[in-house]
């Protein structure tokens, strides 16, 4: 699979008995293939430890990571902790979570912080909506929440994921020309902080991935994987974006 990253999220769905189910399927379907550098798996937090146990084949990553270490914060889940499982991956600023709790371009970059500072690779996530795409302001959204969501992050260690929202969940994938016209203008951004190496930084593409859009997507220079929702739950078509990459 060259060297694509595929990095499925589960979201608000999963169970022990479905993550054995789908270790044992999985397992089948890549016969030895699987490689846990680039095809990562992202639970809900009481499931990072069956993950880490039945598949060790795949990385294993959490959705959301607090800045906070320890102390009284409750319903909080440090990335010590997440390491503790076997978690060597966090999305951050996921747009469900910047949606539903509010959490502000500054939150995430200290989250991303919190989760180097544990040696876990931070997936930091942007994307614009609907209206600010139809209003042409896309570009210069995504390129200044790409800025204030790495402030102080470290290059190594990051992915960032590029989820335009209207194509979360919703069946309609940005088409290859317009993912990789965006993942273009991330990675100047991406230089301008890094220098060169934020040249190598990988891109992910998210929003309605299938096996059957995988392809088209993963054919573009500028993107270098996919952050896949829905059609990571299954093994199956999981599996298909992964042999696509
Ligand atoms: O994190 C994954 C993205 O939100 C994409 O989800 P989706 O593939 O179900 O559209």
């Amino acid at each position: 699979m060259a060297d694509k990253l595929v990095i499925g999220n589960w979201k608000l769905f999963g169970s022990n008995e479905r993550i054995r189910e789908f270790a044992i399927e999985l397992k089948a379907l890549s016969a030895g293939r699987l490689d846990a550098q680039q095809v990562v798996i992202c639970t809900p937090y009481p499931y990072l430890a069956t993950l880490a146990a039945v598949l060790p084949e795949v990385g294993v990553g959490a959705q959301d990571c607090s800045v906070n270490t320890e102390g009284a914060f409750t319903g909080e889940v440090s990335a010590a902790m997440l390491a503790d499982v076997g978690c060597r991956w966090s999305i951050v600023g996921h747009s469900e979570r910047r949606q539903y709790h509010a959490e502000s371009d500054a939150g995430v970059a200290l989250k991303a912080v919190a989760v180097q500072q544990q040696g876990l690779c931070a997936v930091v996530c942007v994307g614009e909506s609907l209206e600010e795409r139809k209003r042409g302001d896309h570009i210069q959204r995504v390129a200044s929440q790409v800025r204030a969501s790495l402030e102080g992050v470290a290059a190594e260690n990051l992915v960032v994921a590029y989820e335009p929202i209207w194509a979360i969940g919703t069946g309609e994938t940005a088409t290859p020309e317009q993912a990789d016209e965006m993942h273009g203008v991330i990675r100047q951004v991406l230089v301008e902080l890094y220098g060169e190496s934020g040249r190598a930084l990988r891109v992910l593409y998210g929003g309605s991935v299938k096996p059957s859009t995988a392809g088209g997507l993963f054919a573009c220079d500028n993107i270098d994987g996919a952050l896949v929702g829905g059609a990571s739950l299954e093994a199956e078509s999981f599996w298909q974006i992964v042999t696509a990459a």
